[in-house]
């Protein structure tokens, strides 16, 4: 698990790190140019001609530093300045003086051609607002350009809080960022201007972190390690019943997907409760389900609810949704399992544009869709919107939503017990005040039955203990794995949803290498 800042965290670091711990900016800065030279000269030939671009901020200082340091070690450098020079930050002023003192020469025009190297130091986590005139002119040609580029702690004209361009960005081959994955580059369109990421560590101390109360992180490979414990003595008991309301009459993909990946994740024993007509494919596809029909036609409705009540007092898991359509009928399980479920239940799909419907009918006597859910659903709950459910269910649109991803996560499950998990090319797992972005996954599980798969998984994971947020966070991470997986095997175009089970097989397998 690593830590990702926005340019406010960021900045708490910096300054308690340079106001209460003592270590001078210049220092800082010193390492972070000597971290980006030591990533440029790994990727450079001793013979390229190298042109910083430098603003008037820190980040500008870094990269004069840089300059200095690789023309001190006699490569080909010059640097060229933005900006008014009165505006420089002191520690810039500072680098422009050293730099002059030892003659760096400066490229006082754009004759960006002549180089093959860009060393982009415009903006760092500092930029505010969006990007014009000769700033804007600069880094379209930076852009036109053959050259090779590697931007200083963020590409210049990516917001490093929401991963959006500020009119206009650099897009780097290189990326160095300083002590933390920025929110910028996790998010798009940041991660495609970003080009490779090196995080490097100019040593921050940890309880400059711990001040700043970072509650915004990401997984990596060895996150698999926390997979669920299986024990030598243990039998399906052990390992949770996950209770698949999902399907509906002729519609049995979504259920199927849900409930073999949640047996391929571990899950003990998993019951498909269904439509009656849904059976024979059930049981034919997936013989190891149980089956129960939420349709049988020779109950009574009192007999109906009692089989409904004990099939919820059975499960330890819930998911309810998945393909189960939009009918009276998927309504009155909806309300059944809201009302009297006991265990954690995963609220996916239809039971998402069923809820929003519901919000859409009541008076909320000024409550807003939010505080509606969190006091209408039990604690224990996780809902999993794409970005098309979320926009339905809290009524913001949905460029909103996407321009704003962080920030709508933390106005969903700050005041909240819920988990939401917020489907999109880079999914947010929000709960209270902590935000998982995930960082796994590609376009090519843009396909039909790849959000059922999902459902399963963190249901699986719920069921063998996992808390709802901890099993949400791995649960997308080892999917966007699987479709990892699945895409080098199969291909973008060709995978579907059941590929991205198959490949569970080898990233399950991945715990504890
Ligand atoms: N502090 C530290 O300890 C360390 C910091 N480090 C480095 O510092 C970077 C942060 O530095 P920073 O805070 O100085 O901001 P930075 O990104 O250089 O830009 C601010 C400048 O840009 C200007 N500006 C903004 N928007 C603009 C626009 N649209 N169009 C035009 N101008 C615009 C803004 O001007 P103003 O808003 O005042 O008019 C200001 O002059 C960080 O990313 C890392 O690289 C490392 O050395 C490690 C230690
Ligand atoms: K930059």
């Amino acid at each position: 698990m690593k830590y990702a800042v926005d340019a406010s965290k960021m900045k708490q670091i910096d300054e308690f790190t340079i106001e209460k711990i003592g270590i001078p900016a210049m220092v800082l800065m010193e390492r972070a140019a000597y971290e980006t030279v030591s990533v440029i000269k790994r990727n450079i030939k001793r013979t390229d001609r190298i042109l910083v671009v430098c603003g008037t901020g820190n980040n500008g200082g870094d990269g004069v530093a840089a300059g200095r340091i690789l023309y001190g070690e006699g490569y080909d450098v010059a640097i060229l300045f933005i900006g008014e020079e009165t505006k420089c930050s002191p520690q810039m002023k500072e680098q422009l003086a050293i730099a002059r003192n030892l003659e760096l020469p400066f490229e006082n025009c754009n004759k960006l051609h002549a180089y093959n190297i860009i060393i982009d130091a415009i903006f760092g986590v500092g930029l505010t607002r969006p990007i014009s005139g000769y700033y804007a002119d600069i880094i379209e040609q930076i852009n036109a350009s053959q050259s090779k580029v590697f931007s200083v702690d963020i590409p210049s004209g990516i917001s490093a809080d929401s991963g959006k361009l500020m009119s206009i960005a650099v897009k780097a081959d290189y990326t160095i960022t300083f002590g933390y994955q920025k929110h910028g580059l996790l998010l798009y369109p940041g991660v495609e201007y970003a080009g490779k990421i090196i995080v490097a560590d100019i040593g921050f101390p940890k309880i400059a972190a711990e001040q700043a109360n970072l509650d915004t992180f990401y997984y990596e490979k060895e996150d698999l390690n926390r997979l669920p414990l299986r024990k030598s003595y243990s039998n399906k008991g052990s390992y949770g019943r996950v209770l698949v309301i999902a399907g509906s009459k002729g519609v049995s993909g979504a259920a199927y997907l849900s409930a073999k990946s949640a047996y391929r994740c571990g899950a003990g024993l998993v019951k498909v409760m269904t439509s009656e007509e849904n059976r024979a494919i059930i049981q034919t596809l997936l013989p190891e389900a149980l089956f129960s029909a939420y349709d049988e036609v020779t109950e009574d409705s009192e007999g109906r609810l009692r089989r409904l009540l004990s099939e919820l007092d059975w499960a330890s898991v819930i998911v309810v949704g998945p393909g189960l359509g939009q009918t009276k009928e998927a309504e009155y399980l909806l309300d059944i399992v809201m009302n009297k479920a006991k265990v954690p239940v995963i609220y996916d799909a239809d039971a998402i544009t069923l809820l929003a419907g519901w919000m859409d009918y009541q008076k909320l006597a000024g409550q807003s869709r939010i505080d509606y859910l969190t006091e209408r659903l039990q604690e224990q709950s996780v809902l999993t919107p794409h970005l098309k459910e979320l926009s339905r269910l809290i009524r913001v649109p949905v460029s909103d939503i996407s321009d704003n991803l962080i920030d709508t996560a933390i106005q969903c499950s700050y005041n909240s017990k819920l988990t939401y998990v917020m489907k999109d090319a880079r999914t947010i797992v929000s709960h209270q005040h902590q935000r998982y972005i995930n960082v796994s996954g590609n376009h090519g599980m843009a396909t039909g039955g790849s959000g059922d798969v999902l459902t399963g998984i963190i249901a699986a994971l719920i069921a063998q203990g996992m808390t709802l947020f901890e099993a949400s966070c791995l649960g997308v991470y080892i999917h966007g794995y699987a479709g990892d997986v699945a895409a080098q095997e199969k291909g973008h175009y060709f995978m579907m949803a059941e590929d991205l089970i198959n490949a569970l097989e080898k990233v399950l397998q991945l715990k504890g290498q």
